[in-house]
């Protein structure tokens, strides 16, 4: 038995390293905010995709000085100067449309009428790829690798691509000619990995990005035909500047006044409203296409939003907003009204697919509000979130599951009155690039769950656990337990007596063993380990429990009119 419970969102990350020789240390945001620990690049690689040019500059090293480092990041033509304020009243919102609000001719339509029926909020508009499009390109490259070249072309996916691309340019009126050249290179793209018989991460990146880059000028042209001026643009070509790790590319720092400056740049010169790529960036190294993970256009958004410092950024999906849980798991999930950065940050990251895990950071550093909407239901209010917001009322905001964890029980006798066991413990972490999610303590053991390194498939490969478990075995005893859950409980963790109590209740009543808790020292999360078998129904019941019933009875019958809650923070 565990004897104390501890923190949770431990995250054993690797620092973003390998800045180039030289490189200022500046952090900068449309509001010309400097620290001294952020690399910063400019005048990236303007060329086009995939192709690295030496154009990349890279600015002397100077001294944690504002004032000097805007000169010399204006000699450098590196960022915006006061144009930044300008942008403030240029565009007023970023709207981030993901794959199913744009997914045919039809939704497209009704995301242009949505968009004119604000013609005076001048937004800057994300979009995913249509549908299930990345889905679709990441099937095709996978059956390229064994088809043979020959039979490239013939991969139903590709087929199902181009019919759903040529039919909604057909069905909005719009030339072929708009996606044709896109089309044509996916299709070599295909025989190229057909005939390398291999799909690496790089180019996988490249090959979903398709997605994103036809989407866009579909949307654009239409835009365009309907009176309203639109101009597409490639994230990767405008300054969306990442790390190398394809697949789950970080943006850095340079990304903010690099995209501040063209957008705002090409606004002052030929006004027209910005379509960008979702989800995508360019490597700072490898100059080739990146993307943010799965879900990264909203990514995207927030970091266009915390660049041009605008007043909100508007997530549409095709749900009434955050909702209670997975609507997919318990169909009488109801939307979250609020939440603040911090819910909706552990939110995601514990796995509710509605956010990208990483979307939260720029809006929270930008302290700009996130308002997820409905696409296919505009009018509904949908969910706001704020720095803060007013949690008197509030118990348990929603319920969140992540399948398929991995935990670790590590024991060691020796760790009894030791200290560094911890420390070498996590080292092994940092060093094999692994992420810990949920941690509990005790004398003698640690127990944790491993978040998957591989956003793609949620899921660590056996390779990276045979090597983890390797080397801790090396210092302690260790127990490896596969197909669990995490349960995370979002909500007021003050009343966690209220609402543990609870929780253990329907648990048991339900013959459900925990095997493993953690109260987030966030303090907006607890986390419960379950096996799988047995989470879905563990959501179900949780929430008839808390969403279902009266909580603030139960909160009097247990004579705890609990007034503690203020606002958060
Ligand atoms: N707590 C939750 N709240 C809302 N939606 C959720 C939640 N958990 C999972 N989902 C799922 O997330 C989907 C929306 O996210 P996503 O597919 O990324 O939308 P889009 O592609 O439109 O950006 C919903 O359709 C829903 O099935
Ligand atoms: N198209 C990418 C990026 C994205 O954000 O998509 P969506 O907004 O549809 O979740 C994906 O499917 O991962």
């Amino acid at each position: 038995m565990l004897a104390a419970l501890h923190f949770s969102g431990a995250r054993v990350s690797r620092p973003i390293s390998n800045f180039p020789e030289g490189a200022a240390g500046l952090c900068y945001s449309s509001r010309f905010r400097f620290s001294d620990s952020v690399v910063i690049t400019s005048g990236f690689c303007e060329s086009s995709k995939l192709s690295c040019s030496s154009s990349r500059r890279v600015l002397p090293r100077i001294a944690c000085d504002g004032g000097r480092a805007v000169e010399v990041l204006q000699k450098s033509g590196g960022v915006g100067n006061d144009e930044g304020d300008e942008a403030e009243k240029q565009f007023s919102c970023v709207m981030k449309f993901g794959g199913s609000s744009v997914a045919s001719a039809e939704r497209m339509r009704e995301v242009a009428q949505l968009i004119r029926s604000f013609p005076e909020e001048n937004p800057i508009i994300v979009l995913s790829a249509m549908g299930k499009t990345t889905n679709k390109l990441l099937l095709a490259g996978e059956k390229a690798v064994s088809c043979g070249v020959t039979n490239a072309e013939l991969i139903d996916e590709l087929g199902f691509i181009r019919d759903l691309h040529f039919r909604t340019l057909e069905e909005l009126g719009l030339e072929k000619s708009i996606v044709a050249k896109h089309l044509e290179e996916l299709e070599q793209l295909l025989k190229g990995i057909a005939m390398m018989k291999e799909l690496t991460p790089r180019t996988r990146d490249y090959l979903v990005s398709f997605g994103e880059c036809m989407s866009t000028r579909i949307f654009a042209a239409y835009l365009n035909k309907l009176g309203t001026k639109a101009r597409q643009y490639d994230a990767f070509d405008i300054g969306f500047i990442t790390t190398d790790d394809f697949t789950n590319a970080d943006i850095l720092e340079a990304t903010y006044p690099a995209v501040a400056k063209r957008l705002h740049g090409d606004w002052i010169s030929d006004p027209a409203i910005p379509i960008v790529t979702g989800f995508l960036g360019k490597g700072w190294k490898t100059c080739a296409i990146t993307t943010l993970g799965r879900g990264g256009s909203d990514l995207t958004a927030t970091t266009i939003g915390k660049a041009l410092g605008l007043r909100e950024i508007q997530v549409w999906k095709d749900v009434d907003g955050v909702l209670t849980c997975d609507p997919n798991i318990y169909s009488k999930a109801e939307p979250v009204p609020y939440l603040t950065f911090d819910e909706a940050a552990e939110l995601a990251y514990f796995g509710a697919q509605v956010l990208h895990p990483q979307s939260m950071r720029p809006a929270r550093e930008g302290d700009i509000p996130v308002r997820v909407k409905n696409s296919y239901n505009p009018n509904a209010p949908g969910t706001l979130i704020t720095k803060s917001r007013d949690m008197s009322k509030a118990v348990l905001t929603s319920i969140v599951l992540k399948r398929n964890v991995t935990m670790l029980d590590i024991v060691s006798t020796r760790m009894l009155g030791q200290f560094g066991f911890l420390a070498k413990v996590f080292s092994i972490f940092e060093d094999l690039g692994i992420s810990v999610d949920v941690v509990a303590t005790s004398e003698v053991s640690i127990s944790l769950t491993l978040d998957p390194s591989k956003l793609w498939s949620r899921e660590l490969i056996q390779q990276e656990l045979d090597h983890v478990v390797e080397e801790l075995e090396k210092i302690a005893i260790v127990n490896l337990l596969q197909n669990r859950s995490i349960i995370s409980l979002i909500g007021n963790v003050q009343r966690s007596s209220l609402i543990l109590e609870k929780v253990f209740r329907v648990l048991r009543t339900n013959g459900v063993n925990v095997q493993m808790i953690s109260q987030g020292a966030s303090k907006v999360n607890i986390s419960l380990i379950v096996n799988d078998s047995e989470s879905e129904q563990c959501v179900r019941a949780l929430h008839e429990a808390f969403f279902d019933a009266n909580i603030v009875e139960l909160d009097l019958e247990h004579g705890s009119n609990n007034g503690n809650g203020a606002a958060s923070k």
